[in-house]
């Protein structure tokens, strides 16, 4: 079985999943295939147990449907780096007591997720300094931040905003299982999942969550040393810290926290020195019990420019996706918001701004702003005429936007077909293939996500969707017609 049938297999798997089960469980497995047998290595003992309960006699099947009839591997599924691997990490299974976090997870797999045994590939340990509050680190309370002083010539300021908590974040399907693994998180620090790593685009509550457990720690336990940075910060203090000869002290205070939480560290690509400092950072925290949350807007293994050894520690935790909210969410979020403001959002007022605010959740915060702004300026109570009039140029923009209908009456037209045909069961090529380029032209030009876009296709699956907009990437590869139709396509519709 060659790499490129197991890539297939990966794509037969996530049209089959859902993306958060795709991301978190599928993606970081590792093969290694060799005569007669594959090996697929998780990335711990938990990983491997969920997928070999859930996924595993699936994967069994597909790879044995692609590869050819001749040479039908064997499938193993393993723990570690290939061949690399030691329990040098392993750490005690804790059980955790919110009821609450369980049965969220409970609901996602039909299993509590209680460990998260590290194993190790070759660290070299360097020994912690992990007292708790005898550090060069001073933390005080109070005040919208918490702040942090360094000695050693480096002052650092670090704080973790008070708003973001547990009770202000609302949870929707597309965050469950990262609020879940963080409120894990907060009941076993250091032993739930460590490095707790969350991953999404821009604005869909990362940070958020990260200071929700960080908050949720030193309420627990005021002297906890929490420390919460980007990760500019991190290499802004490390370039500091060797300027002024002080990089003893810059090791000793990261390495003295309870609890570090590092934002964006897709910042970290590329900065060779920060990246060894952060390595070594990394391995003495993880030996030393101290919790680690980190967030990215990528899947770890995507960040160019980062080395593979931090990679694949950043996998030893667990690894959770943060997806963009659907509409029930965006109104949750939108009638919390408006309570915090202490503004009244009727619910269809609520509903209007969700459905025309899609991208993520920090945009749907200004819209609301603005809107509430518009309503305390024209001392108006908020309805859907004042939304909009406030929202209009945003409005008017959107109306300019290339909607599912134009898409597909313009490609119906352009292939000589009937619209009903894009509509339809038919599985032609002559209307399969227009179909599919209509799909995708739909994910590229709209904000549709794709269970609105399958729904506008005669009520079709998401992971329809899905398959039609790789084909059509594919083809527009491999194939000269098809990248014109698109190109034309595109053309048309847009200018
Ligand atoms: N589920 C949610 N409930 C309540 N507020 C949310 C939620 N998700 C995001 N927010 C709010 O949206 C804003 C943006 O969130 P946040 O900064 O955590 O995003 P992020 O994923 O870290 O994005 P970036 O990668 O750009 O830093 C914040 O004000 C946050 O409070």
């Amino acid at each position: 079985m060659s790499e490129s049938t197991w890539n297939k297999c990966l794509a037969h798997l996530q049209d089959e999943l859902p993306s958060q089960q795709f991301n978190t469980w599928i993606r970081p497995l590792r093969i290694e295939a060799s005569d007669g047998e594959i090996c697929l290595y998780a990335p711990n003992r938990f990983v491997r147990d969920w997928v070999n309960d859930r996924f595993f006699g699936r994967i069994a099947e597909l790879v044995s449907e692609l590869s050819p009839p001749e040479s039908r591997p064997e499938v193993r599924l393993d723990v570690g780096e290939r061949s690399r691997v030691s329990p040098v990490f392993a750490r005690q299974q804790q059980h955790s007591s919110t009821e609450r976090s369980r049965d969220l997870l409970d609901e996602q797999d039909g299993r509590v997720p209680l460990q998260s045994a590290s194993v190790d590939s070759g660290v070299v340990p360097i020994a912690a300094n992990s007292g708790l509050g005898n550090g060069p680190g001073l933390v005080t309370g109070g005040g919208g931040k918490r702040q942090v002083e360094v000695e050693g010539g480096i002052r650092h300021q670090s704080s973790l905003m008070e708003g973001y908590t547990f009770d202000t974040f609302v949870e929707g399907k597309s965050n469950q299982l990262a609020r879940a693994a963080a409120s894990q998180v907060t009941e076993n620090p250091g032993r739930a999942y460590n490095p707790l790593f969350l991953y999404g685009g821009v604005g869909l509550g990362k940070t958020h969550l990260m200071h929700a457990v960080g908050n949720a720690l030193v309420q627990q336990n005021p002297n906890a040393k929490v420390v919460y940075l980007h990760s500019e910060r991190f290499v802004a203090d490390m370039v500091k810290a060797l300027q002024l000869n002080a990089i003893n002290e810059f090791k000793r205070y990261y390495r003295s926290v309870d609890a570090l939480l590092i934002d964006d560290i897709q910042f970290f690509s590329g900065k060779e020195r920060s990246q060894e400092e952060f390595f070594h950072t990394f391995n003495a925290l993880l030996e030393g019990g101290q919790q680690m949350i980190l967030t990215c807007d990528r899947y770890p293994k995507e960040i160019s420019g980062l080395e593979e050894r931090l990679k694949s520690r950043f996998g030893w935790g667990l690894t959770v996706a943060v997806e963009p909210p659907e509409l029930e969410t965006r109104v949750a979020i939108l009638l919390k918001k408006a309570e915090q403001e202490q503004t009244l959002l009727p619910s269809d007022a609520a509903f209007f701004i969700a459905q025309r605010v899609r991208s993520n959740v920090r945009e749907l915060e200004g819209v609301l702003k603005r809107v509430i702004a518009s309503s305390r300026f024209m001392a108006k109570p908020i309805d859907i005429p004042l939304i909009k009039e406030s929202l209009k140029d945003l409005l008017a923009l959107q109306d300019k936007q290339v909607s599912l209908d134009n898409i597909q009456r313009t490609v119906a037209e352009y292939y000589k077909i009937k619209v009903s045909d894009l509509m339809s069961k038919r599985r032609s090529r002559s209307v399969a293939r227009p179909r599919q380029l209509a799909m995708t032209l739909s994910k590229d030009l709209t904000n549709h996500s794709l269970p609105e876009i399958g729904e506008g296709f005669g009520g079709r699956d998401h992971t329809t969707v899905l398959h039609a907009c790789r084909k059509i990437k594919e083809l527009r590869e491999s194939d000269a017609d098809i990248r014109e139709d698109y190109q034309n396509l595109i053309r048309l519709l847009t200018t």
